[in-house]
């Protein structure tokens, strides 16, 4: 193996895999966690994986990251060859060794919508795309995650089907908004942080949110010190009334964009402006962070968030890859596979997010992968105002941002601080989102020169293929393997055979 190693070739993973389990002088003992029962396509909790390109420490280079019990143990920067002579090593060449993905923002919809998406579709898709952890999204489930009793839900229907680890966000509803003992059950039973909406959310037992609940939600959160994400669109006052429906053609993608224009987003941030204040120093929520989903208008709401961060208000911001690959301008017409909230908006817009997130004031990205069942996206039909809203994107997040991003001259460090880092520190991840001694061995390796074309014969391991708004695209970036607390999880294709990821509690 390590005269393998030496030649800098890339060895077949499933070949490495048996030859380590023949070569190694000792077992591991088999645990569930630790490379046994099939959790890992790699039988073993002792090994170094090792590249000419690994994202650590602030750089790029060759280095070997050795794993030890699920965690990372060391790091040796620089060449690794001649230390790694008669250790077991995984050498992956000049493929990139990254820390793996952090999707903030997922709709897993179980239980209750199985049929939209599910924890073992979901963390399956995730794994062959290299995305280590996922924080599920209190709604599109069934019942919404609000309470301690509907968190545990959840939490046993994701029993024995995560691929990958999967935290929590809690709704919060007018319901529990103002009664901080009811938000205190839901948070010490372990959702990371809370989720709201400031417009109807489409789902019955997720009711949108006022200014006021908000500000309230935000002083129990603070004790908490978690974040409350805020899908950051209201509708303004003078346009309640206005129903486009009827006048202008509901196929043409341009009427959707109209019925949601960026005064929404920037009614709501308006709105916040009071919440966003209370968190500032001092402020009567301080400790508290409110996180803006899925920005899309990179125009005035962006400015007025640029703003509060100037002023001191613990705000962060994401967008998605959806928004910086895609424009209204190529939207077809009836293609409801673009529909999202809010909207995917011009090319002048997508260029200024790219902007605003090489410049950092946008801090991190997300999937927001909300699927359903295909029939309610009206493909026939092509109706934009009837079908429902969400972008299937879950295994692909990681080929889409490089591959539009490269146009920008993105580097390999800031997908993981986007991807990686960001989403670690939102979600209060201490040991999660760097390649670090210490920290959970969460891995991606990817080939990002790989080109790939998103047809029909390609795997896709998220439900209903067919609403992917990136089939038929011509990618760059092939994920190799992906490593969840040390057990290679997927690799050539593969899955290990047993889902061993594990649900993520807040203490
Ligand atoms: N109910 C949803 O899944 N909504 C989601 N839908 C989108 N983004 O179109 C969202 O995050 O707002
Ligand atoms: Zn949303
Ligand atoms: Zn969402």
């Amino acid at each position: 193996m390590a005269t393998a190693a030496a030649k800098g070739r890339v060895l077949p993973l499933l070949a490495v895999a048996a030859a380590l389990a023949a070569a190694l002088l000792y077992r591991a003992p088999f645990s569930k966690s630790m490379g046994g029962e099939g959790c890992s396509l790699l039988p073993h909790d002792h090994f170094w994986i090792a590249s000419e390109r690994v994202v650590t420490l602030g750089r790029v280079g060759p280095a070997a990251v050795e794993v030890k019990a699920g965690l990372i143990n060391a790091i040796t920067v620089g060449d690794y060859r001649s230390f790694l002579l008669r250790r077991p090593v995984v050498d992956y060449g000049d493929a990139v060794i990254m820390p793996g993905l952090i999707d903030v923002h997922a709709h897993l919809d179980e239980p209750g919508r199985v049929e939209w998406e599910g924890f073992s579709t979901g963390t399956r898709a995730a794994a062959a795309g290299g995305i280590t952890t996922l924080v599920d999204m209190p709604l599109n489930s069934h019942p919404s995650t609000v309470s301690e009793e509907t968190l545990k839900l959840k939490v046993d229907a994701a029993k024995d089907k995560l691929y990958v680890d999967v935290g929590f966000w809690g709704g919060l509803v007018p319901e529990n908004a103002l009664n901080p003992s009811a938000l205190e059950s839901l948070l010490n039973a372990g959702v990371l942080g809370l989720k709201s909406f400031m417009c109807p959310s489409g789902i019955n037992d997720f009711p949108m949110t006022n200014s006021t609940h908000i500000e309230e939600g935000l002083v129990t959160l603070a004790k908490y010190k978690r974040p409350l994400l805020i899908h950051a669109e209201r509708i303004p006052d003078d346009q309640i009334e206005d129903g486009l429906d009827g006048e202008l053609d509901p196929k043409a993608y341009m009427t959707y964009l109209k019925s949601r224009p960026p005064a929404w987003e920037e009614a709501a941030i308006r709105d916040l402006q009071r919440a966003m204040k209370d968190t500032e120093v001092g402020g009567r929520s301080e400790g508290a962070h409110i996180h803006i989903v899925h920005l899309s208008d990179s125009k005035t709401s962006l400015g007025l968030l640029k703003d509060a961060k100037q002023n001191g208000a613990r705000v962060s911001i994401e967008t998605c890859p959806h928004y910086l690959a895609f424009s209204a301008e190529e939207i077809p017409d009836g293609d409801t596979r673009f529909k999202c909230a809010p909207p995917i908006r011009d090319s002048t817009n997508r260029d200024n997010l790219w902007e605003a997130l090489l410049d950092g004031h946008i801090d991190m990205l997300s999937s927001d992968h909300s699927p359903s069942a295909p029939d309610l996206k009206l493909m026939e039909e092509g109706n934009f105002l009837r079908a429902w809203g969400g972008i299937s994107s879950l295994q692909f997040v990681l080929p889409v941002t490089w591959s539009y991003g490269k146009k920008y001259g993105i580097s390999l460090n800031q997908l993981a601080s986007w991807w990686s880092e960001r989403p670690a520190m939102l979600s209060g991840l201490k040991k999660k989102g760097a390649i670090l001694p210490g920290y959970h061995a969460d891995i991606v390796v990817w080939k990002p020169e790989a080109q790939f074309h998103l047809d029909d014969s390609h795997a896709v391991y998220h439900k209903h293929r067919n609403i992917s708004a990136y089939l038929g695209r011509q990618l760059s970036g092939k994920v190799l393997s992906t490593f969840v607390g040390g057990n290679l999880v997927f690799a050539e294709d593969k899955h290990a055979k047993a889902a061993c990821g594990a649900p993520i509690l807040a203490k």
